[in-house]
């Protein structure tokens, strides 16, 4: 069945970019397809648009600025509130076209709209407390404080693998700043970005301040950096793009607000059930068909109970059902393209070839071309691609640690410092951990952690900067500092 013809309100369903408050498609005529990665149909068609199109997205969004930040917060805060209901009366809609271009089930593509929806709420809110201060002052006579101010137009670059979620994130925040942003979805799943465009539009947001454009990703990306009237880059993907558009922002000096990769450890204490530490690490791992940024990576497990371990996960895993998002309870979808099959596949071959265990996943019994089975390798080790890269995949890899000194030199032993998850009831073990970690975030007996409230971000190379959260806004103001000087009655006060 065709998506428009699955959709109560098939308007949502949009094949062009939008720009200005209008649909428009590429100059040139050039086009890409989008396909559903668990049939391979093609869904439709998006424009692919040309250079002096991405410059008139920026023109549209330094017009719509001037209107948008002079908006008192609170008038912000309406339209951003109208926009969080519109999501969530079209969440049944908004699911169908995520789980038909990313593939995920669709229990969980209503969670992310859910989750995505909630971001827009939280910053309307969080827009009407960007506070500034006053400053005691050192100068006589003089009073001295702080304002906060929108950054100026914003860049938002997106990832396929959370379509919805990670764009809302970024430009709810944006935008209940004062800013107005030009979202660049990924090329994989447009249809949820253009879909929030339609919302958008509906909510009152004015045009301009929601623009959305699609085409070739290297070359529109590069555009964005290159643009001196944009002031803010927010990018979501992998550390490979990230390094690259550090580098594409240094030449415009803009603020660069990044989150990229994780190779999350998981590491389960010896006072664990062993049952479980390994049905958290299941759920932990095989999440979006473990193409998440948070997927436990690497897992952790005492020697003392890590073969009754593995034994319960291998049990709780073998009872995963794999298929297509649209029946039923299926709980892993596909992959979201045959090259991330193919990755999969020699990560694992990497693994056995150098020592590794394949303790179940026959990729035999994959239901279509791009589904990937869920993968068990035991004795996993650092010289293992298992190990050091970001899989992205339903493989998970187990290892056994001595004591925890051990452990805590296995999960950090990775370039990535995004999340870490801890299952232990020692608070000792439990503090000792926490504070040797280098992460950016770390769940203690506990596989959710993220929502609107967290300050979500990791160190090392995944990533630059916090999203949600009370601080998520910052990334979208500047600080301007004021001395209002000569005013003869103000010293001491
Ligand atoms: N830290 C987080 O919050 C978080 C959340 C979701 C995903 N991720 C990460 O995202 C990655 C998976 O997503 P992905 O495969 O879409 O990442 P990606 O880096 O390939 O793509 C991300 C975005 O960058 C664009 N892009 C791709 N190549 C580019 C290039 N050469 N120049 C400029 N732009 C380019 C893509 O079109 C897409 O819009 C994983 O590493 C995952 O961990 C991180
Ligand atoms: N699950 C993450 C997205 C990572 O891929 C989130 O909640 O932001």
């Amino acid at each position: 069945m065709t998506l428009s013809n699955m959709l109560d309100d098939p308007r949502l369903f949009r094949q062009y970019a939008y720009v200005d408050g209008k649909w428009t498609h590429g100059d040139e005529g050039r086009e890409d397809a989008v396909v559903d990665p668990a049939t391979g149909e093609v869904l439709g068609h998006i424009p692919l648009l040309e250079a002096a199109q991405i410059s008139a997205a920026v023109d549209a969004a330094e017009a719509a600025y001037v209107h948008w930040r002079a908006l008192r917060a609170d008038e912000r805060c309406e339209r951003l509130l109208a926009w969080y209901d519109l999501l969530q009366a079209h969440r049944e809609d908004l699911a169908l076209i995520m789980t038909r271009e990313q593939g995920k089930p669709l229990p969980d593509a209503r969670g992310e709209v859910e989750y995505g929806a909630s971001f827009v709420r939280w910053f309307a809110e969080e827009g009407k407390r960007t506070f500034g201060e006053t400053i005691p002052s050192h100068i006589p006579n003089a009073a001295l404080g702080t304002l906060k101010e929108p950054v100026g137009i914003a860049a938002l670059i997106t990832p396929w693998n959370f379509p919805l979620a990670m764009i809302t994130r970024k430009a709810a925040a944006a935008m209940a700043a004062g800013c107005p942003v030009i979202v660049k979805p990924a090329h994989e799943t447009p249809f949820s970005a253009l879909a929030l465009a339609e919302l958008a539009e509906r909510a009152g947001i004015p045009a301009g301040i929601f623009n959305v454009v699609l085409g070739d990703a290297a070359e529109v990306s590069k555009l964005l950096c290159d643009e001196d009237r944009i002031k803010a880059l927010s990018f979501t993907g992998s550390t490979r793009v990230g390094r690259l558009l550090i580098e594409q922002c240094a030449h415009t000096v803009k603020r660069v607000s990044l989150e990229l990769g994780g190779n999350a450890p998981f590491i389960v204490g010896p006072d664990m059930d062993p049952k479980e530490a390994a049905y958290a690490a299941v759920a932990a791992k095989f999440q979006t068909a473990g193409q998440d940024c948070l997927a436990a990576n690497r897992i952790l497990v005492h020697e003392s109970i890590h073969d009754a371990f593995v034994e319960q996960f291998a049990e709780r895993m073998a009872a995963l059902s794999v298929g297509n998002g649209l029946d039923g309870e299926v709980d892993l979808g596909p992959l979201i393209h045959r090259q991330a099959v193919e990755k999969a596949a020699s990560i694992v071959d990497d693994a056995v070839s150098r020592g590794a265990t394949l303790v179940a996943g026959d990729q035999n019994q994959a239901p279509g071309e791009n589904f990937f089975m869920p993968t068990l390798l035991t004795g996993v080790t650092p010289q293992m691609k298992v190990w050091r890269e970001e899989n992205f995949a339903p493989v998970a890899g187990i290892t056994a640690y001595r004591d925890d000194d051990e452990a805590i030199e296995m999960a950090n032993d990775t370039e990535y410092g995004l999340a870490a998850y801890v299952y232990t009831h020692d608070i000792r073990r439990i503090w000792k951990l926490l504070r040797a970690l280098e992460y950016g975030m770390v769940a203690v007996n506990s596989v959710k952690m993220t929502g609107p409230p967290v300050p979500f971000g990791g160190v090392k190379q995944s990533g630059l900067g916090r999203e949600g959260g009370v601080t998520g806004i910052d990334e979208y103001l500047e600080t301007k500092y004021y001395c209002l000087g000569a005013l003869g009655s103000v010293s001491g006060s």
